[in-house]
Parts: structure tokens; C-alpha cells; sequence
């Protein structure tokens, strides 16, 4: 049994072990257990990214965010129907509410599709990224970074499938072929106290898992099982790992995907994060995973949220998510949709 203080810590994991010995495979497996079913948020070590990549990344997002205004614009979001490019503070939105930073938003490379009225509609968010010309190395770096953030999720998701007492492959129609992932590389600028607090509001994320790199700046607070909010301080050196909405489904709420949100930092300081999701590609239907009766015991089911339906079909839930973060970007490119969106949000559960 774990104990109330066990589920105020975010417990740190040392991923070498699972590719050790017998034991310290055990070990972890067992670790990562709790910690998914406790918390939901784990602080990774062991992972094996080179740190020299790590600074890299932070280095090349500082200078991005340096850039003079008409450059980071050039890539501005609302240009790109799939999407993808950068939102200036105040753009995006969390249940509605403004959040206070700034992003680039990085998916999968993939040439657009035609559009179709036959195709599914989520196969618009299908197409290229929008790179900024002003810095030339952060594309040749975030595509490096996509590539070993994805071999590590993926072996990831291999340790929770033997958590949940599968096949190591159970989850393997998610990473073969194309995976499908996020990159969102953020600044939260500071603010005065007597302004909204909300760098980014209380949400949970729609994807498998998500891999987070802190840089400094402390802000990232997660809910508590009993209540309240836990900080998760950056530690040099490790990843933040969370449940998404599609493992909660997979599971039957076996593990749960974790409420968390930004605080703003004081006025004069920033923060900078980088956070990688793992989804689904988007023509997968998610699985689920038929568990041993002692885990399906314990499995209290997805968590229901007339708000926040959600569909089997991971395409269907990505549209859903970024129609709704994103207002400028549908109504520009998805204007067609958006009344659909709207009777789908007070649908039941699909
Ligand atoms: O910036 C962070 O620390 C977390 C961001 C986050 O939760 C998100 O973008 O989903
Ligand atoms: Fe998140």
C-alpha cells in the first residue's frame, strides 16, 4: 500500500534499470507502477539523450525567442491550416481561458493532403512544419531531437505495456510505421502578481505519453491525488513524464492521465520548456488492452467530461484538441467545422 506521502512526491526513475539485469528490470517496472498509479508524473533519469543535446535545444529556443517579432511571426500559426508554427503570448487557449506564453508548435513531417470531402476531417492536420528562416539550425536540431524523443517514448510505452502485464509490443500499431508526436518548445514570460496567474490552465494531455524538459524556471504544478497542487521542480539532467488522455482510455483508467498546469513566473524572470507528446498516428483506433482481472479490479474507468469527449479514433481526438486551443487557426482554415465541433462537445461519450 502506498502512503498520502508517497502520492506528494514525484518519484525519480532511472530507465537504465529496465534495460539492466532481471532484477533491476523488476525493480523498475514496479517503481514505474506506483509512481503511474500514484502520481502520474515521474522525473526520468537514466534516458540516455546526450546532454550535449539537451543544451542545444534550450540554447537554440533561447535564440528563437530572441528573434525580432516580424521573424517569429513569419512562421505565425494561424498561416498553417495543420496547425503548426508559433503563437505569440495570449494566443492559445486552456478551457477558454487566455494562456500567458509564447510557442512553436512542431509536428510530424508529412506532405499535406488534398483536400477531400471524402477524407476524414482530421486528416488536415496533416502536412509540413513552418521553420523560421532567421534560424536555420533549429530545424537540422528538432528534427534530431523528434527522432531520439521518440525511440525514448516508445521504449517507454514498452515498459508500461509490462506494467499492465501485456505483450512488450501490445502497443506496437502506435510507433510502427510513422509515429506520430508534438513538439512544443514554450516561453512563459513573467508577469505582476495582481495579473492572471495562468501560464498555462489545469488540463490533462490528449496524447500517450509526454516527455517535458525544464529549463530553470520552477511553474509546473501537478494535482494532487487528495487535492491541492504539487510543484514539480526542474532537476537538471531528467525528463518530467506524464500520462496522456489515450493510455487513461487504453487502460480503462487503470492509469490515469494527471491534471497539471502553469504558473506564471514573477514579473522580470521567464521560464523555458520543451515538451514532447507522443500520440497515436491519426488513423489508429486506440486499443483496450484486456487486463487480469486483479488490474481491471482496480481500473475505475475513464474519467467523463461532457467538455472533453472522447473518441477511440486518435485523429478525431487530436482535431478536437487543437480546434479548441487554437480559435484563430479555425476560424481562418476550419470554419466548415467548427458547428460540428460544438454539437460534439455536448455529445455523450463516443
Ligand atoms: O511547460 C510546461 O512545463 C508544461 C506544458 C504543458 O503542460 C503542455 O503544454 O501540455
Ligand atoms: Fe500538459
Amino acid at each position: 500500500m502506498s502512503s498520502t506521502a508517497d502520492k506528494r512526491t514525484i518519484p525519480v526513475l532511472d530507465f537504465s534499470r529496465y534495460e539492466a539485469d532481471p532484477v533491476s528490470r523488476k525493480e523498475f517496472i514496479e517503481g514505474l507502477r506506483r509512481a503511474a498509479r500514484d502520481v502520474g508524473f515521474f522525473y526520468l533519469t537514466g534516458h540516455g539523450i546526450p546532454q550535449s543535446l539537451i543544451d542545444d535545444v534550450l540554447h537554440a529556443s533561447r535564440r528563437f525567442f530572441a528573434l525580432p517579432d516580424e521573424d517569429k511571426l513569419q512562421i505565425e500559426m494561424v498561416n498553417s491550416p495543420h496547425f503548426r508554427g508559433y503563437n505569440r503570448v495570449g494566443q492559445e487557449l486552456t478551457k477558454g481561458e487566455r494562456d500567458w506564453r509564447e510557442q512553436i508548435d512542431i509536428g510530424s513531417e508529412a506532405p499535406a493532403l488534398v483536400r477531400d470531402g471524402n477524407l476524414p476531417a482530421w486528416t488536415r492536420l496533416q502536412g509540413p512544419n513552418q521553420w523560421p528562416s532567421a534560424l536555420p539550425e533549429l530545424k537540422p536540431l528538432l528534427l534530431e531531437w523528434q527522432d531520439r524523443l521518440t525511440d525514448l517514448s516508445t521504449r517507454l510505452l514498452k515498459a508500461f505495456a509490462i506494467v499492465l502485464e501485456q505483450d512488450e509490443n501490445a502497443f506496437e500499431t502506435i510507433y510502427a510505421g510513422t509515429p506520430n508526436h508534438l513538439i512544443k518548445i514554450i516561453r512563459y514570460p513573467g508577469r505582476d502578481s495582481t495579473e492572471s496567474e495562468q501560464g498555462v490552465g489545469a488540463h490533462k494531455d490528449s496524447g500517450f505519453l509526454t516527455l517535458l524538459l525544464q529549463e530553470k524556471q520552477k511553474g509546473l504544478q501537478v494535482e494532487a491525488a487528495e487535492g491541492g497542487w504539487i510543484d514539480a521542480e526542474p532537476r537538471a539532467g531528467t525528463f518530467v513524464v506524464n500520462i496522456g488522455e489515450l493510455l487513461e482510455m487504453a487502460t480503462d483508467g487503470y492509469l490515469k492521465a494527471t491534471v497539471h498546469r502553469v504558473v506564471t513566473p514573477p514579473a522580470g524572470t521567464d521560464r523555458l520548456s520543451v515538451a514532447f507528446f507522443l500520440g497515436a498516428p491519426f488513423d489508429a483506433e486506440i486499443p483496450l488492452l484486456d487486463l487480469a482481472p486483479h488490474l481491471k479490479a482496480q481500473a475505475s474507468g475513464v474519467t467523463r467530461d461532457p467538455q472533453n469527449p472522447l473518441y477511440r479514433n486518435s485523429g478525431q481526438n487530436a482535431l478536437k484538441s487543437r480546434l479548441r486551443s487554437h480559435p484563430d487557426v479555425a476560424r481562418r482554415h476550419h470554419a466548415d467545422l467548427i458547428a460540428t465541433q460544438a454539437r460534439a462537445e455536448v455529445a455523450p461519450f463516443a
